[in-house]
């Protein structure tokens, strides 16, 4: 017990505030000064189970269905608080604060939505951000993007498969992305989409990993497509049942135990392949690791423009002391900022 509180200490003092730093970057929307942050990126085939595997994660609802659901980014940073007796939970979008609820997310996320990429299919790159702080969710920022079609269905503009393509390689591209790949067992994996888009960005699939959803519907040659590795990925393959139905979350997270210590062909899964519990804990510990490797390089590209932006003022005219005024302002911010980091790399 006592090693535990020590353990949950250390992390409180050492991994929260780099989390918590990153999440303040990302605000700062410091990705369109050039600056890319580490991200855990969900990408998946349409009704692969992308909302699904989030849902799971989470133990919150999220729009699900067959078809195409998720139509713009979704950032859905998980906070986990054994303080918390009451989950609280809101969205950020164009500007505002929602506060929102368990029961009420699904709606809110629709609305947010229409309000974003419009209510028919179309679909749009400007982010929504749900935050949910929970007693026993894992800390972790994950981005869900919109499923990959290559077949436009009624209502969704022609060119939608190079709309959601664009949107993708933006989030995946970076070094500093970790790509996580949602395949659905009921598909052979080389003929997904998703597979294909990760490889041209990341050949060896050594910052992919990928998620198996839908094990209950094909565990027929299952143990054999995450063994044998025929699409290459360098982080590993992780088995799920996600919950199905009206199933409540701690219903899906027994049947899906159930399902992999019954099942003949399942059973024959290691143990540290399967479950959502071994994919909450390999994230958070991916997810730590690409923050402790970015971070030297993101102070140091702040420094960069920070230096570049003082000496741009300084060699501005006098009658300009108003715009100057204003650019000092937000280069005590962008200090501020830094310094946090620069502290946080020494405590680190
Ligand atoms: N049986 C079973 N069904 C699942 C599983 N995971 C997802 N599903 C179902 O598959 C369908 C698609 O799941 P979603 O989570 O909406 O898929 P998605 O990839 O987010 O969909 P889009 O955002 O529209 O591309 C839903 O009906 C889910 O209930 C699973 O592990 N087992």
């Amino acid at each position: 017990m006592a090693s535990n509180n020590a353990l949950a200490s250390s992390y409180n003092n050492n991994i929260r505030p780099l989390l918590d730093a990153v999440d303040r970057l990302r605000n700062l929307k410091v990705t369109e000064e050039g600056i890319q942050l580490p991200t855990i990126v969900v990408v998946g085939d349409q009704s692969s189970g992308k909302s699904s595997v989030l849902e799971s994660l989470a133990g919150i609802s999220l729009p699900r269905g067959q078809g195409i659901c998720t139509r713009v980014p979704l950032i859905m940073r998980l906070q986990g608080d054994s303080n918390t007796t009451k989950p609280s939970m809101h969205l950020e979008y164009g500007g505002k604060i929602v506060p929102t609820s368990e029961d009420e997310i699904t709606a809110a996320i629709n609305t947010a939505t229409v309000e974003i990429a419009g209510a028919g299919k179309g679909i749009s790159g400007k982010p929504i951000t749900l935050v949910v702080k929970k007693k026993s969710v894992p800390d972790l920022t994950l981005v869900d993007l919109p499923g990959i079609t290559h077949v436009p269905v009624e209502g969704q503009p022609s060119d939608i498969y190079e709309q959601i393509s664009k949107i993708i390689k933006e989030y995946i591209a970076p070094q500093e992305s970790i790509i996580l790949n949602v395949l659905s067992a009921t598909v052979e994996f080389p003929t997904c989409e998703s597979i294909r888009m990760s490889r041209q960005v990341d050949r060896l699939g050594e910052r992919t990993l990928a998620v198996v959803t839908k094990s209950d519907k094909a565990p027929e040659g299952l143990l054999e497509k995450v063994t044998v590795d025929d699409v290459r990925i360098g982080l590993g393959y992780v088995c799920v049942r996600n919950r199905i139905g009206d199933e409540t979350y701690k219903q899906a997270r027994v049947e899906e135990e159930r399902l992999f210590t019954s099942h003949p062909l399942l059973l024959r899964i290691d143990k540290s392949m399967i479950g959502i519990p071994v994919l909450a804990d390999r994230l958070t510990q991916i997810q730590v690791s690409i923050i402790a490797k970015c971070l030297p390089d993101i102070v140091k590209k702040i420094n960069e423009k920070l230096n570049r932006s003082m000496s741009e003022l300084n060699s501005m005219p006098q009658n300009l002391s108003t715009i100057a005024d204003a650019l000092k302002a937000v280069i005590r911010i962008i200090k501020l900022v830094r310094e946090s980091l620069e502290k946080l790399l020494i405590r680190g």
